[in-house]
């Protein structure tokens, strides 16, 4: 194990990692700041959760100079929600030395971004769209720059940003550094890498699994319609901290987080079809806790780092298993465990068995708990939140009340009856969810070339809106 200061970094970013609570250096860390320090090009490859964000920042902020007025480094990330993170992660880090960085994404008021550009940041984050979009209007030089960064590149890849980030880099200097990192490395990527890169080295922590040892794996056969009620139970039977729940479709969610908040569970949606400020005060109710429960379509899979997601819903089963790997990656980050649930139609299994088999990880199967097992769960949750509101003596205003009822009724009924008032009572709300036609089931294994065409279209409603284009027809054809 080394620490940072081993490392050689510098001593403010050094009181900065302190500050941040990093002790010591994760694997990912350890093998790629140390290379990057030396300017070579970087593939990082390594589980979920697992720091690949300070992999690059650190380096990067070793390599700016501040005396220098101008832009000099990018990362670039497929959503908005990330790039703004990664550019939360790299202020943090640059507390201390004067660095400042910038995110720039569509959805958010362009003339504001540019007299915020005019301050000339050193780092910008940014999705492919907002970026080309600023470099078109040439409130974005990026002639300068000396670092460039792909985060999540494979994802971009199967997004259809090829062209964007080409037409990105092209504005580049040829004399750079450039750093792709992913949890993912399916064999596209490879090309990419050849084409970008200078003579890239792999930086890839070996592990047995793709997937992090830290979060269990389960999943439950469920007939499409019965999903909701299963979900529900599980719910009251798991109760988690703070769990994501992913759905196949903007619909999916939407209908989901309202079927949930019907139920009395704090459930919001997020999905791209939400403008900016939504997606926003969606993501902070969920940072801040005031829901515990966020239903979203794979634009919350890659990256998104909320710390105390205890679970992870596949309420519908990912297209492909990097799906799989990056949404179960939201929960068993920086050493935490988690569980992840993921449903299966009867249809859906032999889909599991792909995923465990390119994850090289064990989904187990486990069966769904009865009702009288969440019956009991919900009553356990209410005995427990009694016991927690008399320790805190939150009762005193009820004290007269309370003995008035005394004299006159059973101490047991009295008692039963607070805390069926505090169980949930809105389970048996009926709810009813437009049922979903899995995308891919029972379909032969698709091939690389064929799955980047299919993504492309099936898979674009994530990031900036100026590389969205004519796609966006076809997607509200489909629902997306
Ligand atoms: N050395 C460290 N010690 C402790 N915590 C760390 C360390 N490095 C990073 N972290 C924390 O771990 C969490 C996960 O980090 P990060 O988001 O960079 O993971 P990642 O590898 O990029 O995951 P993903 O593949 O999902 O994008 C963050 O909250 C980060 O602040
Ligand atoms: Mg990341």
């Amino acid at each position: 194990m080394t620490t940072f200061h081993e490392m050689g970094i510098s001593e403010p970013i050094q009181r900065a990692i302190t500050d941040m609570g990093f002790e010591e250096a994760s694997p990912i860390q350890e093998k790629a700041i140390p290379m990057a320090l030396t300017g070579k090009d970087i593939i990082g490859q390594a589980q979920t959760g697992t720091g690949k964000t300070a992999a690059f920042a650190i380096p990067i902020l070793e390599k700016v100079d501040t005396s220098k007025k101008y832009v000099q480094a990018i990362a670039i990330a497929p959503t908005r929600e990330l790039a703004i993170q990664v550019s939360e992660e790299i202020n943090r880090l640059a507390k201390y030395v004067g660095i400042s960085s910038l995110p720039i994404y569509g959805g958010q008021s362009i003339d504001r971004q540019i007299k915020a550009l005019k301050k000339v940041p050193h780092i910008i984050t940014g999705t492919p769209g907002r970026l080309l979009d600023h470099i078109q209007r040439k409130t974005l030089k990026l002639d300068r720059i000396s670092v460039v960064v792909l985060d999540e590149a494979d994802e971009m890849l199967d997004m259809g940003f090829l062209e964007d980030i080409e037409r990105i880099l092209k504005e580049t200097p040829e004399e750079k550094q450039t750093l792709l990192f992913s949890a993912t490395m399916p064999k596209p990527i490879q090309n990419l890498a050849e084409r970008f890169m200078n003579d890239p080295e792999l930086v890839k922590i070996k592990a047995k699994e793709v997937t992090s040892p830290s979060v269990k794996q389960i999943f439950y056969e469920v007939n499409e319609r019965d999903k909701f009620e299963v979900l529900c139970r599980l719910l009251d039977v798991d109760n988690p901290e703070l769990a994501v729940i992913f759905g196949r479709t903007k619909r999916r969610v939407d209908e989901l987080s309202d079927a949930l908040n019907k139920r009395g569970y704090l459930a919001d949606g997020l999905h791209g079809d939400l403008n900016q400020r939504q997606r926003d005060v969606v993501m902070n109710k969920f940072r801040e806790g005031n829901i515990d429960i966020l239903v979203a379509t794979d634009v919350a899979a890659r990256g998104i780092d909320v710390s105390g997601v205890t679970h992870v819903y596949n309420f519908d089963i990912p297209q492909d298993p990097e799906s799989y790997v990056h949404r179960i990656g939201r929960t068993g980050r920086a050493g935490k465990t988690g569980l992840a649930i993921t449903f299966a139609t009867p249809r859906e299994t032999g889909q599991i068995h792909s995923i465990e088999k390119a994850s090289k990880g064990k989904i187990q199967r486990k069966s769904i708990p009865t009702v009288a097992e969440a019956r009991e769960s919900i009553q356990r949750a209410a005995t427990e939140k009694m016991i927690q509101l008399v320790e805190k003596e939150e009762y005193k205003q009820f004290k007269q009340a309370a003995s008035e009822l005394l004299e006159q009724y059973d101490s047991i009924a009295l008692v039963s009856i607070a805390l069926k008032l505090l169980s949930k009572e809105q389970r048996d709300v009926p709810v009813q969810l437009t049922s979903e036609t899995p995308r891919y089931a029972n379909k032969p294994k698709i091939k690389a070339q064929e799955k980047t065409r299919r993504n492309y279209k099936g898979n674009r409603e994530f990031a900036g809106k100026g590389a969205i284009g004519k796609q966006r027809s076809s997607r509200k054809k489909k629902g997306l």
